[in-house]
C-alpha cells in the first residue's frame, strides 16, 4: 500500500441484533431461543485520503458514518476487509498508532467532568509522553487560536456546550495527532461557535497539515472545509469525489432567486416555487431551460435582483440518496 492517510479496502462491519417481537408470548418465547438479524452497518466500502486531505463523510442517520470512523480509529475491529490508517493496523491498537491519531466524537464528553481541562491536558501530556516544552507550545497555540482564556480553569462541567466542544478540540490535538476523525464536531452548537469551531479547523489543518476525516450533518462545515466528499448510505459508498462534482453531475436544475417590484406576482408558471421570503421568491428551474425563463422573467415583470445558484448541497445529496435507493 502507498502513502496515503487512510487506504480501506471492502471494509464491512456486521452487528448481530436480537429480533425484537412484540407481545407477551414473544417475550416468553426469547427467555428460552432468541432471534437474531444481521445489520450490515459497514458493507464493503474502499477509499482513499491522502496526508494532509480534508474530506467530508456524509450520510443519513444509521448510513455507517460512526462505525467507519470507529473502526478507523481503532475502537471496533471489522468483520472483514483491510484497513491501514498512517500505515498501521488500528484495531491493534499500538499506542505509537494512538498517539498519531485523535477522535472527537460531539455528543461524547473525553475530558474529565469535575475537574479543569487544564489538569485533563497534564494527564493527556503524560499518557502520550507529550515533551514538556512542545506540550506547552502546543497547549499555547490551541489556547490562542480557539480564545480559551480561563476556559481551561473551569470545571469542564460548568462549560457551555460551545466552550466544551472548543476544550475538547484542544484536548484531542495537544499530541498533535497527524489523522483527526471528527465526528460531528459541531453537534448542537449555535452558528456563531459552529463558524468558530470550523475555522479553527481549517486553520488548525493549514498549520499542521494533519488529515481530517469529518461528518457533519451541517453542510457549512463540509462545504468551509472539504473539496472532497465521500456519500454513505446503508453502508455503501454512493459517490466519492469533488463537491462540486457532485453538484454538477447530479444536479439537473438551477435555482433562481428573484425579487420583483411587485412582490406578490404569482411565480408559479415560470417553475417550482421553492420559497418566499418577503419579496424573494426561489424557483427551481430545469436546468437547460433556464436561460429561457429568466429572458421571460426579466421581459414580463420588473425585476429588482435575479441570481442564478446550483441547488444547496443537502438538495443534492437528498437526489443522490433518493437515486441510491432506486439503484438495484
Ligand atoms: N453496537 C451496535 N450494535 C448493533 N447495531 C449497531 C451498533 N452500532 C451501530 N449499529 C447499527 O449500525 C448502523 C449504522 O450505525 P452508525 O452509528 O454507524 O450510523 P451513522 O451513519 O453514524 O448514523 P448517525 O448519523 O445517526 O450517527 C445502524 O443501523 C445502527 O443501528
Amino acid at each position: 500500500m502507498g502513502d496515503a492517510a487512510v487506504e480501506v479496502v471492502d471494509l464491512r462491519r456486521t452487528f448481530k441484533v436480537p429480533e425484537r417481537e412484540t407481545g407477551l408470548r414473544a417475550s416468553v418465547r426469547s427467555l428460552f431461543h432468541r432471534e437474531y438479524r444481521q445489520v450490515h452497518a459497514v458493507d464493503g466500502i474502499t477509499f482513499e485520503i491522502g496526508a494532509g486531505e480534508v474530506v467530508g463523510f456524509l450520510g443519513p442517520n444509521g448510513a455507517g458514518k460512526t462505525t467507519t470512523l470507529k473502526m478507523l480509529a481503532g475502537l471496533l475491529h471489522p468483520t472483514g476487509g483491510q484497513v491501514r490508517v498512517l500505515g498501521e493496523t488500528p484495531h491493534r491498537r499500538r499506542p505509537d498508532y494512538l498517539s498519531r491519531i485523535s477522535l472527537v466524537m460531539g455528543n461524547r464528553n473525553q475530558l474529565q467532568w469535575d475537574t479543569p481541562a487544564a489538569d485533563s491536558f497534564e494527564l493527556n501530556r503524560a499518557v502520550y509522553r507529550i515533551p514538556p516544552a512542545e506540550f506547552r507550545s502546543t497547549r499555547d497555540e490551541l489556547v490562542d487560536l480557539l480564545d480559551l482564556g480561563a476556559l481551561i480553569t473551569k470545571p469542564v462541567r460548568n462549560l457551555s456546550l460551545g466552550e466544551r466542544m472548543k476544550v475538547e478540540l484542544a484536548g484531542a490535538l495537544l499530541h498533535r495527532p497527524q489523522m483527526l476523525f471528527l465526528d460531528e464536531p459541531t453537534l448542537g452548537l449555535d452558528i456563531t461557535m459552529q463558524k468558530r469551531i470550523r475555522e479553527f479547523i481549517g486553520e488548525h489543518n493549514r498549520r499542521h497539515g494533519s488529515s481530517v476525516l469529518l461528518t457533519s450533518h451541517y453542510m457549512a462545515d463540509v462545504e468551509a472545509l472539504c473539496r472532497r466528499v465521500i456519500v454513505i448510505d446503508h453502508g455503501r459508498i454512493l459517490f466519492d469525489g469533488d463537491l462540486a462534482a457532485l453538484g454538477g453531475r447530479l444536479a439537473a436544475y438551477k435555482e433562481l432567486g428573484v425579487t420583483l417590484a411587485d412582490g406578490a406576482a404569482d411565480l408559479s408558471g415560470y417553475g417550482e416555487v421553492r420559497s418566499r421570503d418577503g419579496d424573494r421568491v426561489t424557483l427551481r428551474v430545469p436546468k437547460e431551460t433556464t436561460p429561457q425563463v429568466t429572458a421571460r422573467l426579466l421581459a414580463e415583470h420588473t425585476v429588482l435582483d435575479l441570481t442564478v445558484e446550483d441547488p444547496p448541497v443537502e438538495d443534492i445529496i437528498e437526489l443522490l440518496l433518493a437515486a441510491g435507493h432506486k439503484a438495484p
